[in-house]
Order: C-alpha cells, then sequence, then structure tokens
C-alpha cells in the first residue's frame, strides 16, 4: 500500500543532511572479510536514540504516528486485522499500546552504487519505508522489490520480483511482515530511505511507569482516562498530570 507526501521536502532534506553528518563523521564500514566498503549502511534513527540530531529522532516519531493515523483512518478494518493486540478495537486502544520495533529500528538505509538489500523478510506486524531521495535525481537503479507467494530467500534472488516499487521522496510504502522483499542495487548516485518495522503491544505497568527518582512521591493513582500516547504529558511531584 502507498502514502504520497507522508514526509514533505525539508524533512527528507533534514533526514539526508543527518545521515550524511553521521556517515562523514563515522568512517565508512568495510567488510571484515574482503575489506571493501560497505555500499549499505544503516543509521539508527530510533525516537529515543541520539546518535543523529535531535530533530531526526523526533521526526522518526512523527513519521509513525502520521502512518498510523493516517492508516486508521483510510483502512480502519485492515489495521484491525494487522494489529489483533488491539483487541479489534483500533484506535481506541493505541493508548494502551507501545511499539515494538525489529532490531534498532527505525533505521535510514543509505545506499551508494553497488548497494543492495538481500531478499528477507521483516517478521513484525507492519513495515514502513519512506524513499528521502528522489529516483533518477538523486540515484539511479534502487527500488524496493517484492515477491509474491511463499519462497525461500535464495530462491527470490533467482527469482524476477512481482513488483518492483520506486516512489517519489517522502511517499510511504507499507507491507506485512512476511511479505518477501529486497532493496535493488544503486547504480549511481546515493538513495536515502527511512524503515521500520514494529508490532503493537500491551504497555505493562513497568513500561507504563518508571520508578520515581529519590525524593518523588507517586502521588495518586493516575486516572484511566484516554489520552492520546503521542502527546508528551508531564507529572508533576505530587503526581498529577498536566
Ligand atoms: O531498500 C529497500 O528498499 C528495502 C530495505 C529493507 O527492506 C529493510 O531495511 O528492511
Ligand atoms: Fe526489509
Amino acid at each position: 500500500m502507498l502514502l504520497d507526501d507522508l514526509i514533505n521536502a525539508a524533512e527528507c532534506a533534514m533526514l539526508i543532511a543527518a545521515t550524511d553528518a553521521w556517515c562523514d563523521l563515522i568512517p565508512d564500514s568495510v567488510n571484515d572479510e574482503t575489506g571493501e566498503k560497505m555500499e549499505l549502511r544503516r543509521i539508527e534513527c530510533h525516537p529515543d536514540g541520539i546518535n543523529l540530531n535531535g530533530e531526526s529522532h523526533a521526526l522518526a516519531f512523527t513519521i509513525l504516528s502520521r502512518a498510523l493515523w493516517n492508516l486508521q483512518h483510510m483502512k480502519p478494518d485492515l489495521v484491525k486485522k494487522i494489529f489483533p493486540e488491539c483487541g479489534g478495537r483500533f484506535p481506541e486502544h493505541l493508548a494502551d499500546m507501545s511499539i515494538k520495533f525489529s532490531w534498532n529500528e527505525p533505521y535510514i538505509n543509505r545506499y551508494t552504487a553497488g548497494g543492495a538489500f538481500k531478499p528477507h523478510t521483516d517478521g513484525e506486524a507492519l513495515s514502513i519505508l519512506v524513499p528521502l531521495s528522489r529516483p533518477d535525481v538523486d540515484f539511479r537503479g534502487g527500488g524496493t522489490a517484492f515477491w509474491s507467494g511463499k519462497l525461500e530467500p535464495d530462491v527470490a534472488s533467482v527469482t524476477p520480483p512481482s513488483l518492483v516499487l520506486r516512489p517519489a521522496a517522502g511517499t510511504a510504502i507499507f507491507w506485512r511482515g512476511h511479505i518477501m522483499h529486497a532493496g535493488l542495487a544503486v547504480t549511481e548516485g546515493v538513495r536515502h530511505i527511512f524503515v521500520a518495522s514494529f508490532t503493537l503491544r500491551h504497555q505493562t505497568e513497568s513500561t507504563r511507569q518508571p520508578p520515581l527518582a529519590p525524593g518523588f512521591t507517586s502521588g495518586p493513582a493516575p486516572s484511566r482516562q484516554r489520552r492520546n500516547p503521542f502527546l508528551a504529558e508531564t507529572v508533576r511531584m505530587d503526581g498529577a498530570t498536566i
């Protein structure tokens, strides 16, 4: 499924600049066996991260909340199927959910000429990928390939894909975690994408309420009114939320 303009041009440019600055700072990864430079670098852009600038990490969270917001309005029935953890009452139950990412995702993948990502499945409930750079302007080749049906990665790598998507920068691609896909080789230029695979899960009491620092009191139990989990809330020293 495709969703136009999830990230605007200025936001794409900001994420690209932050990624390139990080790559300039940290020497290129080198293949341990061959000693060659890796043409695919994966830079963490986690909402809780600190490696890029603050705007990038905040934007990662915004991108995901925008994506879920749009999905729940455009495809409510599909979203109920994808996230059965929400008890079929998405989005009301979103307030009780937290995001469990695959590995250290979200990442920004940066492909230079020759860079590719072999066929694989992401394994979580939902994957979202947003190209940040412009096909045929910033890079040539590349794109995301998909295979329909059940096949092993080594079979997929010698089978023509069923679909290749090379959408405009800022357009989101969504797919389910069991679908075989790959990043096709970039032939020229640099291709940047934002990518995250995740499942929603219930927050436990321990994730909901971190232990208080010495000197702080927890105050009365918070009320169970529904809140938008994407809005930050401030807890006063007496425990009330403002
Ligand atoms: O580059 C692409 O189009 C695919 C990237 C991907 O599948 C991933 O990072 O998990
Ligand atoms: Fe993937």
